[in-house]
């Protein structure tokens, strides 16, 4: 099929920028064990996968820079190897000759509190200690990254308000005593889970300010989030608890284009009803021994094209297109080898 956008036919054109991209490393100096449901994750192999993906990025000699989803170190890294896990995967990904843009999750603040985490991950900042920034590598682009976990039970204070917020919701909408089951939660209420959190009424604002003034600069935005932001792309269990309240918001400007995350270890992808696309990025932490999940994005003017490694599936995602579906997920056919 021809391409109305032209980023189908990217061979041969250079891209405006590219960046790394990796997600749940979930790192600890662990046996291999399962997830809940079974899913077998490989602690000590995780750095590994990172290992390889610094190494590839560098080799490339063109990324601008890295963005790491979160979870970086696992919840079952034992309590007094947090610090020195924490220091050691930053250690790898301080390895990139570039710039690493660091997301907060639920599992680097099991390991963590926001107060440590967020100067060793350098998104230290002097206003109460949220995780959520924008950077804008070109005039014409926009990164915004996320904080899912403003309004949540992990990393702040018992008596935070943020935290008591969360509580006050978590309490309303999942009757369980262990707040981290599902279990008796329909649909997308299957999201109120204590490994979850949401986006307070203060970064709501900011994100407002942040979509204002890039329409006024005409630039695209990518929006990155440690939680995704769309039921399609994603299981309900994995789901930000006010992902209607973030998208809605999003879906009043024409500027965001694609919003990229990572927690829901399998992967996902789609693209919603204004035409944004949702990819969630496959885990480092689940590939078995000698395999790989990691990618680098491809910035064009007219889309991005995330080419990935092994078990992380590769995505063309064209801007303002109206195809229904456009990367190896749930695709009939392979984005790679057709044009679009
Ligand atoms: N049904 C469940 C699922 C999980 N738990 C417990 O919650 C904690 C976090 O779970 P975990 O799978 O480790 O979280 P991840 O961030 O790695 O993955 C995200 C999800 O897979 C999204 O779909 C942990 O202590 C689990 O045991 C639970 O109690 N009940």
């Amino acid at each position: 099929m021809a391409s109305a956008s032209g980023i189908g036919s990217v061979q041969g054109r250079q891209p405006l920028f590219s960046f790394g991209v990796i997600s749940d490393v979930q790192y600890a100096d662990i046996p291999d064990g399962r997830s809940f449901l079974g899913t077998p994750r490989y602690y000590r192999h995780s750095i590994n996968v990172l290992q390889r993906a610094v190494q590839n990025w560098n080799n490339q000699q063109k990324l601008k820079f890295v963005l790491n989803f979160g979870d970086i170190v696992d919840g079952f890294c034992p309590k007094d190897q947090s610090l020195s896990s924490v220091k050691k995967v930053v250690g790898e990904f301080d390895k990139f000759n570039g710039l690493v843009y660091h997301m907060i999750g639920n599992h680097c603040l099991y390991n963590l509190p926001r107060k440590e985490l967020l100067p060793l991950l350098k998104i230290s900042k002097l206003d109460g200690g949220h995780a959520y920034y924008d950077f804008s590598p070109t005039s014409n682009f926009r990164f915004v990254v996320l904080d899912g976990y403003d309004i949540s039970v992990i990393g702040w204070p018992q008596d935070h308000p943020n935290s008591m917020e969360a509580l006050q919701i978590l309490s309303q909408r999942n009757p369980n005593a262990d707040k981290n089951s599902p279990s008796g939660l329909i649909g997308l209420e299957r999201r109120y889970l204590m490994f979850n959190g949401g986006v307070g009424k203060e970064q709501l604002k900011w994100l407002d300010g942040v979509l204002q003034e890039a329409t006024h600069l005409k630039q695209k935005v990518i929006v990155c989030s440690h939680l995704p932001l769309d039921p399609g792309a994603t299981s309900f269990e994995a789901l930000l608890w006010n992902y209607d309240e973030v998208m809605n918001l999003i879906h009043n400007y024409n500027c965001v284009k694609v919003c990229l995350a990572g927690h829901d270890h399998k992967g996902g992808y789609t693209i919603d009803s204004h035409g944004i696309h949702h990819r969630v990025l496959e885990a480092a932490l689940e590939c078995p021994p000698g395999s790989d999940a990691f990618g680098h994005i491809d910035v064009y003017n007219d889309g991005l094209y995330l080419i990935a490694i092994d078990r992380m599936s590769s995505s063309r995602m064209p801007f303002d297109s109206d195809r229904t579906c456009d990367s190896e997920i749930g695709c009939i056919t392979d984005p790679l080898t057709s044009t679009l």
